[in-house]
């Protein structure tokens, strides 16, 4: 299976998850410019591609001459809230002494590294979904995606239903569509149904009732961001459904590669959160919606307490808040 996130002939290739599940399509993107306007549009998205396109966009950088401090900068500022963006070009840059090609390694290492741990992470979390709900097989309930798409193979929180599902652990999963840009209905649904999961797409505004009335064992998330005291950013809709959750007696587990965790915040309310374009709501598959210069609140993401979460689950373990 391709890799969402590779290099190829001295080029970043990605899967363009815009194209999903309509088109299954690679995008060659050959300067900083076009790998950045990737990463704006979601071409590339979720925090560890992000790590690893930010890695492999120094390396670009590097091979063609431009000024690797400027294009690196540019990179990591990409988008704000997922630190694995900057995690990714800062590790890149620790070889750019020894020259373009040592760049590229450390960014193939970091890419190799990303399944292994992500596959890690998610067979931990398996365990601890496991150990947490009573009734087998397991009904799982999903927000946004952080499956394979969302890293660069495998997948974190989507990884822990590869994992139960190969030991016919998973009766289905409640897929919330993930407004506004329906990164659950085209990408996770999309996912699920190549890996023959059973799952059925809901509103996000479902996803209470369908805890209340018992549908759901386990909500499995992914992260863009951990802060020392095991807050967590992820897409907008997160913290509404720790809630939820949390009043429903619904376990909620937040499952994400070390390189999420930033320790150097004390709590979610550090985190940056990046707001989008207005038109992501005003207008839907380019049909306007909302009237003219209707004023728009557009968080790509929110942060959920620690308090509200049953565990968060890396390669190293459960994660201990400090
Ligand atoms: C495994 S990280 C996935 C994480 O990233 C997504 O955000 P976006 O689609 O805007 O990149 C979302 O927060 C996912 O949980």
């Amino acid at each position: 299976m391709r890799r969402t996130v590779d290099w190829a002939d001295g080029a970043v290739v990605i899967i363009d998850q815009v194209a999903l599940p309509s088109e299954y399509r690679t995008l060659t993107l050959r300067t900083v410019d076009e790998l950045i306007d990737a990463i704006r549009r979601l071409a590339v998205r979720g925090a560890p591609a992000l790590g690893a396109a930010g890695a492999l966009g120094v390396a670009l950088a590097a091979f063609n001459g431009s000024d690797v401090a400027v294009e690196a900068e540019r990179l990591a500022s990409a988008r704000p809230t997922a630190v694995n963006l900057r995690w990714g070009v800062t590790r890149a840059l620790t070889r750019l002494g020894e020259g373009a090609d040592a760049v590229l390694a450390e960014a193939l290492a970091l890419l190799e590294e990303d399944e292994r741990l992500n596959r890690e992470a998610s067979g931990l979390a398996a365990e601890v979904v496991l150990s947490a709900c009573s009734r087998r097989p397991l009904r799982l309930l999903s927000h946004c995606n952080a499956g394979r798409l969302a890293t660069v193979a495998w997948g974190s929180a989507l990884g822990v239903v590869w994992h139960l599902h190969a030991r016919g652990l998973v009766e289905s999963v409640l897929v919330d569509e993930t407004r506004p840009l329906l990164q659950g209905a085209r990408l996770t649904a999309w996912e699920l149904a190549e890996a023959g999961v059973p799952y059925r797409v809901q509103p996000d505004s479902a996803a209470a009732l369908a805890m209340a009335r018992g549908m759901v064992d386990c909500v499995l998330v992914g992260a863009d961001r951990i802060t020392a005291n095991g807050d967590v950013a992820n897409k907008v809709g997160t913290y509404s459904l720790a809630i939820a959750a949390a009043h429903h007696g619904v376990p909620f587990v937040v499952v994400a590669p070390s390189s999420t965790v930033d320790t150097t915040l004390a709590t979610g309310a550090e985190i940056e959160i990046e707001e989008r374009r207005a038109d992501e709501l005003t207008h839907f598959a380019g049909t306007r919606v909302a009237p003219e210069g209707a004023a728009v609140f557009n968080p790509a993401f929110d942060v959920t307490p620690a308090a509200l979460i049953t565990a968060v689950v890396t390669e190293h373990g459960v994660f201990k808040p400090a």
